[in-house]
């Protein structure tokens, strides 16, 4: 079987270098050349949490030749359009991608190499990108776990479970776009709000300004979910969607007490898309927060928080704001 993960960055570099250390033969395809030469010249240096170094495939998209029977695509999702079209043509008839990003991206894959070929991955741990050939896992080794579901009948299905297998623990989630769900609504209340400020999630969520945003964001997205018929799945067996919603003043102050207990073992993390924004780069904003806002307006669900959100980050990008705690105070006007 050939195997291939297209876009081995900051997630790409770690999962590939777990699943060559476990004996399978995996290309790890990049375009940054430095990072790609290393990795052909000392193998992939894993540090953080773990310390490893592993030889590896590395290859260049140049340097594609063949089609694969599975391709896991760690691309972030900006580009989704012209990279899918790309691949279309390395992919098998009976292949798999399975898109590891983050956000909702499953719907747009599928129009473009048909629903079978589509699965989808939401992952909880994090890393962060050091380039030539070094990444590093930022969560602990027993954190390391995958919500891998089908969008259609599934092709390579149980292969991709077996792949992701040999990093961490594979949950194959029946009610996959609930799954997605969860992912997003932390990502959106908690990588929106890391990325508007450059805090990690442990400041949000104890300051108070910070977590009465989130807490905000996460109950958008859980009326959003409900008004489109999606059941929100359980995050490391905790039901996020009744513990963060609520009607009352009581439920209220229950959900917000409970979001640093929450957060407590993700304390350290900042979001991957504030580590574009310090690179000078676009980040994904508008498929994380915007698609709550996308769905929000399709079902009729105010989204102020989240749209908010998506302005700030704009802003951010274009220079007319600093990414600073201080940018909490652009929310005032919607309490
Ligand atoms: N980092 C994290 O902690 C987490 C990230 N995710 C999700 O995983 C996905 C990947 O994130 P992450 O690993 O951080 O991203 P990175 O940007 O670190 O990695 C992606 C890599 O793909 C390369 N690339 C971009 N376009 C192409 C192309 N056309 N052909 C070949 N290579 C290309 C990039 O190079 P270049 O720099 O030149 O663009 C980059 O090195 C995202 O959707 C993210 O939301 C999910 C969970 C956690
Ligand atoms: C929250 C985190 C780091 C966890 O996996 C993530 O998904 C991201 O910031 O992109």
């Amino acid at each position: 079987m050939k195997v291939a993960i297209y876009g081995a960055g900051a997630m790409g570099t770690v999962l590939g270098a777990y699943i060559a250390k476990a004996g399978v033969d995996i290309d790890l395809i990049n375009r940054n050349e430095k990072h790609v030469a290393a990795l052909k010249e000392k193998g992939a240096h894993i540090i953080g949490t773990v310390d490893f170094t592993q030889k590896v495939n590395a290859l260049l998209p140049s340097e594609m030749s063949e089609k694969y029977d599975i391709i896991l695509l760690m691309t972030k999702q900006r580009y989704n359009g012209e990279i899918v079209a790309f691949l279309k043509d390395y992919l098998k008839e009976d292949g798999a991608l399975c898109t590891c990003q983050n956000g909702l991206p499953e719907f747009k894959i599928a129009e473009m190499i048909g629903a079978e070929r589509t699965l989808g991955c939401a992952i909880a741990w994090g890393a962060t990108f050091h380039g030539e050939g070094v990444s590093e896992l930022t969560s602990a080794p027993d954190a390391l776990t995958f919500s891998l579901g089908a969008f259609g009948k599934g092709n390579h299905l149980q292969d991709v479970k077996d792949l992701l297998e040999k990093m961490g623990e594979v949950i194959v989630e029946e009610n996959f776009i609930g799954a997605r769900w969860s992912k997003l609504l932390i990502n959106s209340a908690f990588s929106g709000l890391s990325t508007v400020t450059g805090a990690t999630f442990g400041d949000i969520s104890k300051k108070k300004e910070s977590r009465k945003v989130a807490q905000r964001i996460m109950k958008e997205c859980i009326d959003v979910a409900k008004a489109a018929d999606i059941r929100i799945e359980p995050v490391q067996g905790h039901k996020i969607d009744k513990l963060f919603d609520y009607r009352g003043a009581f439920k209220k102050a229950i959900s917000f007490a409970l979001i640093p207990v929450a957060m407590k073992k993700h304390g350290k993390l900042i979001s991957s898309m504030l580590q574009d924004l310090r690179h000078g780069k676009k980040c994904e904003i508008d498929f994380i927060n915007g698609v709550v806002c996308e769905f929000g307006r399709k079902y009729n669900v105010p989204t102020p928080f989240n749209d908010k959100t998506v302005e700030i980050v704009h802003a951010i990008e274009e220079g007319e704001f600093p990414i600073d705690f201080a940018n909490i105070k652009l929310y005032k006007e919607l309490f």
